[in-house]
């Protein structure tokens, strides 16, 4: 547990996000876009009138009364689990095929039996089937091989996820290589990462943490194309596939990581930044240029003794400092964590009609 306050100001203050309106055709509540208008119809600022001001930033006075939009991923997670929800009850009722995830967790790392226990639940509110393997810390690679390929053989299995991180004397690059492609809904397998980095390649699934970021900045109506952006972190499930993906939206790209030595001056640069370092709070305030849009993708459980748990989860940007600065930011909790959760049920689904060819 790190201890990493920046700030002694209060919790984040929510905005509610103006309803989706339905067209007749259902269309927006099926692609769940929240579109400019009904930003504009609410009373809380556009992005764009936020952007604006940003582009002529407010002297300092009046420049730390304001405060960024509150992307609410929680709230959009809950419109597209709904969404999955009446696609899979749709696909049954028309095939009588219920999609299957698979959950594949070794060791006994209380987080990871959390995050778990959560995708269960999650699947369950959807009307996934969830399958489960736990095995021992100290089971051996070709065991956990060998119930990936089962799940590979199962046609009523259509995603495997294997739990991250695995224990330290698996290789984790063999085990992740074993899960078909096909059923690889965390967007790991090297073909999907390699097709994601090619022009012109389409994968087959493209990695629900980075995918759940895009998600909320399309949904929010902010736009990428051309726009700077500046990924931190660099790992192989967040940071990269990250980048890959502003890159396919157009956007231009710099990647900050553990030897980037100027760090706080590229930041400074982007429009967008998404921060994935998993450092509490690294982010300070003057790294964001005004107007700035933020995605913190950290979970980083602080000390805290007013909570029950006895800790907090922060994100990688320090809240407080940055929602004076930026133009709309994501929450820790409550940002992009339960969107992972969305896109990992909505690649299952994917994965489902793809496999049963049901559009
Ligand atoms: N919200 C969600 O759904 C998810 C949240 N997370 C959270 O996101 C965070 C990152 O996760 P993950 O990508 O798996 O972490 P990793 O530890 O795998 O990667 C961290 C990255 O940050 C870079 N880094 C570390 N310290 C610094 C620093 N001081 N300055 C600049 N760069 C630095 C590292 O650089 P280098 O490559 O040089 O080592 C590395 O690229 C964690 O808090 C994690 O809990 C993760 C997955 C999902
Ligand atoms: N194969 C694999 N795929 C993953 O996608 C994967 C993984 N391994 N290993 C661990 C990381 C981490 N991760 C999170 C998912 C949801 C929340 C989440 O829902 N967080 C809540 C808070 C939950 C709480 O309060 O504890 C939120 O941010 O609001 C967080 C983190 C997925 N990961």
């Amino acid at each position: 547990m790190v201890i990493g306050e920046c700030s002694t100001s209060t919790a984040p203050r929510f905005f509610p996000m103006s309803r989706l309106r339905k067209d007749a055709a259902g269309i927006l509540v099926r692609r769940l876009s929240l579109p400019r208008r009904s930003w504009a119809s609410s009373k809380v600022q556009s992005f764009r009138t936020l952007a604006v001001r940003a582009s002529n930033p407010l002297p300092a006075a009046v420049a730390s009364e304001a405060s960024a939009k509150v992307i609410d991923g929680k709230y959009v997670s809950k419109l597209i689990r709904d969404e999955v929800a009446a696609e899979v009850s749709r696909m049954k009722e028309a095939i009588g095929v219920v999609p299957g995830l698979a959950v594949v967790l070794v060791g006994e790392r209380k987080d990871s039996a959390t995050y778990v226990r959560n995708k269960k639940k999650a699947c369950e509110s959807v009307g996934i089937n969830s399958f489960e393997v736990h095995l021992p810390e100290d089971s051996k690679e070709e065991e956990v091989v060998k119930f990936i390929s089962g799940f590979n053989d199962d046609p009523s299995v259509h995603g495997i996820l294997v739990q991250l991180p695995l224990p330290s004397h698996m290789n984790e690059q063999s085990i992740l290589n074993a899960v078909s492609i096909e059923k690889d809904v965390d967007g790991f397998h090297p073909l999907n990462i390699g097709r994601l980095a090619m022009r012109g390649r389409e994968p087959l699934f493209v990695p629900c943490t980075p995918k759940g970021c895009i998600e909320l900045l399309h949904r929010y109506g902010i736009s990428i194309k051309g726009k700077r952006a500046v990924v931190i972190g660099r790992s192989n499930i967040v940071g990269m596939p990250a980048a890959l993906l502003l890159q396919r939206e157009d956007a231009t790209i710099s990647i900050v990581h553990s030897r980037t030595q100027n760090a706080e001056e590229i930041t400074r640069e982007a429009d967008i930044i998404i921060a994935a370092v998993g450092q509490p709070n690294m982010v300070r305030g003057s790294w964001i240029k005004p107007g700035a849009v933020i995605i913190d993708v950290g979970i980083n459980p602080v000390e805290d003794s007013k909570s029950s748990r006895g800790y907090k989860l922060v994100g990688d940007v320090c809240y407080e400092e940055a929602c004076k600065v930026a133009s709309a930011i994501t929450p820790v909790p409550g940002g992009v964590g339960p969107m992972t959760i969305a896109m990992l049920l909505s690649n299952t689904l994917t994965s489902a009609k793809r496999v049963h060819n049901f559009q």
